[in-house]
């Protein structure tokens, strides 16, 4: 493994301030989604370590609460030093295990950091408030404290931003953390952990917790002590763990999954809208929440804009995430190329046409060429899924009208694109579409500075900006009486 510092390759989890095996050593194996072969093992820890995790981030609750924001605020500010000094390494382990292509790796690290660097002065600014009293010798005083310990749960996509997304807010605030990454990508956590040891967080402070999703997530949705959860993954899994948190009241943030419709309007710049699908569709290989899923273009420019994308699309560079120039590495597992297929298949069985890749030269590996598929219709599988895929299917629509009653038909509400040069469109339009994130002109819009979520079936909350720190502090009200 070609990392400058090797110790951040950890195969062991964080607990209280001590690097574990599994109670019993059991371990589970991650894999290189390109090479197939093994990166390396991690516990697979279950709900005795988890207990000992949450009575950890207890302990450390206590006097963590305590330190002033400014003293969280330099240990994240150290974090996010550190963080970046490893940026090489810490993208080599992401593309190791979750198969991006390298550049892409460098970038999630750069936006997982800039959550550290944000909340660093956010937690500074949580203000509270003095109420005028309607009784005289009252006095009214608003404050806002840490909920306490919280539980994380994340995906494989982006293994360093969704982490840090919750994190970085959760320690400004003042609160301890258990995390479960997902086991397809444990690494790029685990190193995560070492930086925020180095950076000094007090033991128990972060915890890391590799092991069967249901056993540790089940004693992390059922402890009393965890008063909080953050997940972030599929709107099924969300579902559950919501059912899972009720017996004990806990506080939610859920960022789940999506189908976002990206509107092609005859009066668009075309150009400018087949770089917004490049950038939304085929990041990380399709295999992101906010990526376009379904791809409405009105009629009038349909074929040219279908020329125009295959041509592009036609033109990607498919490969190992480690060699200069690929734009799309391997999909995450075999499930991933599955799915794929089934809505590739789905689509030309009902009546669509593949113009450009959807394909695999070789069927035991988890590469499958980009494609665009046209005719697609909303009886097809990729209409109501999230493909999660490098696909384009192309939707034709005559009416303003039309395209946003398809738009809106879906479950999900998280992100949404448009591509026009009209105002009064651009106002209607983005005043109708039932999401939490729109799109109008650009493809992309990763950012921490802005409030990033969904409605619907998408999750609840909001993750980064001034928005992300209050879904880890509890509101409290003293009404101070008796004063002349
Ligand atoms: N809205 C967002 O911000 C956002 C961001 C990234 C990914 N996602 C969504 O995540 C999904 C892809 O990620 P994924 O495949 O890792 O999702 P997933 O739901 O399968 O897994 C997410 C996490 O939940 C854990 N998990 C699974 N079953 C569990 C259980 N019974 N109890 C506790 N934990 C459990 C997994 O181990 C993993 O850590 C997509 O639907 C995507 O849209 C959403
Ligand atoms: O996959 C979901 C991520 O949240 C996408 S982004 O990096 O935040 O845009």
């Amino acid at each position: 493994m070609n990392l400058q510092d090797i110790t951040l390759f950890r195969q062991q989890n964080l607990v209280a301030g001590e690097w574990i095996n599994a109670d019993n050593g059991a371990t589970i194996d991650v894999d290189n989604p390109s090479t197939l072969s093994v990166v390396g093992t991690v516990p697979n820890c279950g709900s005795g370590e988890t207990e000992r995790a949450i009575a950890a981030a207890e302990t450390c609750f206590a006097t963590f609460r305590k330190t002033t924001a400014a003293h969280r605020g330099a240990l994240l500010e150290k974090w996010f030093d550190l963080i970046m000094e490893a940026q090489d390494d810490l993208a080599t382990l992401m593309t190791l295990e979750q198969g991006k292509p390298f550049a892409e790796a460098r970038g999630e690290i750069a936006y997982a950091a800039s959550f550290v660097k944000w909340f660093a002065e956010e937690g500074k600014r949580v203000y509270g408030e003095t109420i005028p009293s309607p009784v005289q010798d009252r006095r009214i005083i608003v404050q806002k404290q840490p909920v306490g310990v919280c539980a994380i749960i994340t995906p494989w996509n982006f293994p360093a931003a969704m982490i840090t997304r919750k994190i970085a807010p959760a320690l400004a605030a003042g609160c301890p953390v258990v995390i479960k990454p997902s086991e397809f990508t444990p690494f790029t956590a685990l190193a995560l952990g070492v930086l925020a040891e180095r950076a000094g967080f007090p033991s128990g402070a972060v915890n890391i917790l590799t092991g069967d999703p249901a056993g540790v997530g089940g004693a992390l949705t059922g402890s009393p002590a965890v008063r909080k959860l953050s997940f972030t993954g599929s709107t099924r899994v969300g579902k559950l763990l919501m059912e899972q948190c009720a017996g004990t009241m806990k506080r939610l943030s859920l960022e789940l999954g999506g189908n976002a419709p990206f509107i092609v309007f005859d009066d668009a710049d075309l150009n400018l809208a087949v770089e917004g699908v490049m950038a939304s569709k085929f990041r990380n290989g399709g295999q992101t929440c906010v990526c376009a899923n379904r791809i409405f273009v009105q009629a009038g420019v349909y074929d040219a804009f279908a020329e125009k994308l295959a041509a592009v699309v036609g033109n990607m560079k498919l490969g190992d995430g480690f060699v200069d120039g690929v734009e799309i590495g391997p999909m995450i597992n075999e499930a991933a190329i599955a799915k794929i297929r089934s809505h590739l298949d789905d689509a030309t069985a009902k009546g669509g046409t593949v113009i450009v890749g959807g394909t695999q030269e070789d069927t035991s590996t988890r590469f499958i060429s980009p494609a665009v598929v046209t005719g697609v219709t909303s009886d097809m599988l990729v209409a109501d899924e999230e493909t999660f895929g490098p696909v384009a299917p192309l939707f034709k629509f005559e009416t303003e009208g039309e395209a946003l009653a398809a738009a809106n038909a879906t479950p999900y509400g998280l992100a949404a694109y448009f591509y026009t040069n009209d105002l009064t469109r651009t106002f209607r339009v983005s005043e109708e579409l039932e999401t939490g994130m729109i799109g109008i002109n650009v493809g992309g819009f990763a950012t921490e500075v802005a409030p990033f979520g969904g409605i619907k079936e998408s999750g609840l909350g909001r993750e980064g900006a001034h928005h992300g720190i209050d879904e880890y502090l509890e509101v409290k009200t003293l009404h101070i009486g008796g004063i002349a």
